[in-house]
């Protein structure tokens, strides 16, 4: 599907640079018999591009010979077709074809830098350990280094931002992005076309080899075996490695014990859901990445209301922006509301007090009545205020309203236990741990 890019190249010489971020680009083309189908993410881009861009897409498809019909269509492209992170094959034929640096391209994506990384606690060691990466490729201190943790925080970010840091340092610098799931077709492939050679080599020549989900190899014996060699040999040349994974490797059933190990070898660094300050950090830097005004208080709303996920976040963001161009109105708290009821409601639904209770209970091992009776012991005492504090953090409702949801306990009861909590998370790593499981808990 070459005319697609080619014409979006044009695109972007044509039309303003929001418009071209808002609209087009979040396109994918995909060719179907003689017609070009374009996919739009909604109803907005779908309808915003049918009106104003699509004649002059179809005079570019027909000029770039991607003749024939063009159709637009709501949905996408399956995600290994995904235009940002290409297929590994493309990157395999790359890397072997690569005999000169300059030729060298890796799959980077350049977009994805430690400037626009929003640093907050939860990331901060994920953050300085791929900057000493970057610097140091290939030191025992962060080799291999393993970025773990929940899904959309920000872990192929940081292996970008590394990959490309390493770069600016080094621009001959070889460094190879792969997903698993592109490392297990393409060494499937070499083993039917019998070359199983050219496929080992081409990570001979890398300075640094980015494998991002390596949960993916769970249940795949003979690609982790494979690995488990690629691996050696790049660990032996003091080549780098940066993987990251959904979760701690020794947590994923159906990995190899010695590669378990192995992973775990270097640094393994979890990277956990952002706090309320970083959610509402983020929103503000990719709005104004992406051009478009959104006020404090509406980035304090997605934060308040989006407790887990920066990806979610992102398309709120999104369609907020998109919604907003599109009827010309201002993003004000209103706007917002209004315009992600829906997403909220489901948020919200989500997340109820009962809710926050019986997961707290259930983590602790303990009955939702000792959770809400008198007892105050420590064991009792500690994961109750927990569940105050969490039910203050993700949810709408105020203190008294939370205090009559334990047991008709006093709004003060509440407040203290939220301090008492906010406290501790900064200062007991245990406890932090708890929060910050729940919170993905609870998001999911
Ligand atoms: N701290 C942050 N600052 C800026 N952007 C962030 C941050 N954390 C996450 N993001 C953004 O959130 C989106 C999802 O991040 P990313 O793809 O890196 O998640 P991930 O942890 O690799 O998730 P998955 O395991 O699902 O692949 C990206 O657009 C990324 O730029």
């Amino acid at each position: 599907m070459d005319a697609w890019p080619r014409c979006l190249e044009r695109l972007e010489t044509e039309f303003p640079a929001e418009d071209v971020h808002t609209w087009l680009r979040p396109l994918q083309a995909e060719r179907r018999d003689d017609t070009t189908v374009l996919y739009a993410p909604n109803a907005f881009v779908r309808d915003a591009v049918h009106e104003r861009y699509m004649p002059r897409i179809r005079e570019l498809l027909g000029h770039f010979g991607g003749g024939g019909q063009v159709s637009l269509e709501i949905g996408s492209l399956p995600r290994a077709a995904e235009p940002v992170r290409t297929p590994a094959t493309a990157a395999a034929t790359q890397a072997a074809a690569a005999a000169g640096a300059a030729a060298f391209h890796g799959n980077l994506d350049s977009h994805y830098t430690f400037d626009n990384f929003v640093e907050g606690r939860s990331n901060q060691l994920g953050r300085a350990a791929a900057w000493q990466a970057a610097q140091k490729p290939g030191d025992r201190a962060h080799n291999p280094l393993l970025l773990y943790g929940g899904t959309g925080l920000g872990k192929t970010h940081l292996m970008f931002a590394a990959g490309n840091e390493m770069r600016r340092n080094n621009p001959g610098a070889r460094v190879l992005y792969m997903r698993s799931n592109d490392f297990y077709s393409a060494f499937f492939r070499s083993l039917q076309e019998r070359t199983s050679d050219q496929f080992k080599r081409q990570f001979q020549q890398l300075d640094a080899l980015l494998i991002d989900d390596i949960q993916f190899f769970a249940g795949k014996d003979r690609t982790q075996e494979e690995f488990f060699h690629t691996f050696n040999a790049l660990f032996e040349g003091r080549q780098q490695i940066i993987m990251t994974c959904d979760r701690f490797p020794r947590e994923v059933d159906g990995l190899e014990p010695r590669l378990k190990s192995r992973l775990a070898w270097g640094l393994p660094v979890a990277i956990d859901p952002p706090d309320f300050e970083t959610r509402a950090a983020i929103v503000l830097a990719k709005a104004r990445e992406r051009g478009t005004h959104v006020p404090e208080d509406v980035a304090f709303l997605l934060a308040k209301k989006m407790p887990s996920n920066v990806r979610d976040l992102e398309g709120a963001l999104n369609t907020l922006s998109a919604q907003a161009n599109f009827t010309g109105r201002a993003i004000t708290p209103e706007f917002a509301q209004e315009t992600l009821r829906d997403l909220l409601r489901a948020q919200q639904a989500a997340i109820s007090i009962a809710n926050i209770q019986k997961t707290v209970a259930d983590y602790y091992g303990l009955q939702i009545k000792d959770l809400l009776g008198k007892k105050r012991t420590r064991s009792l005492a500690r994961p109750r205020q927990v569940a105050m504090a969490l039910a203050k953090e993700l949810t709408e409702h105020s203190l008294p309203e939370i205090g009559d949801a334990f047991a008709g306990r006093d709004h003060t009861t509440v407040l203290h236990a939220c301090r008492q909590i906010r406290t501790l998370t900064q200062t007991d790593g245990k406890l932090r741990e708890d929060w910050d499981k729940l919170i993905r808990k609870l998001s999911e």
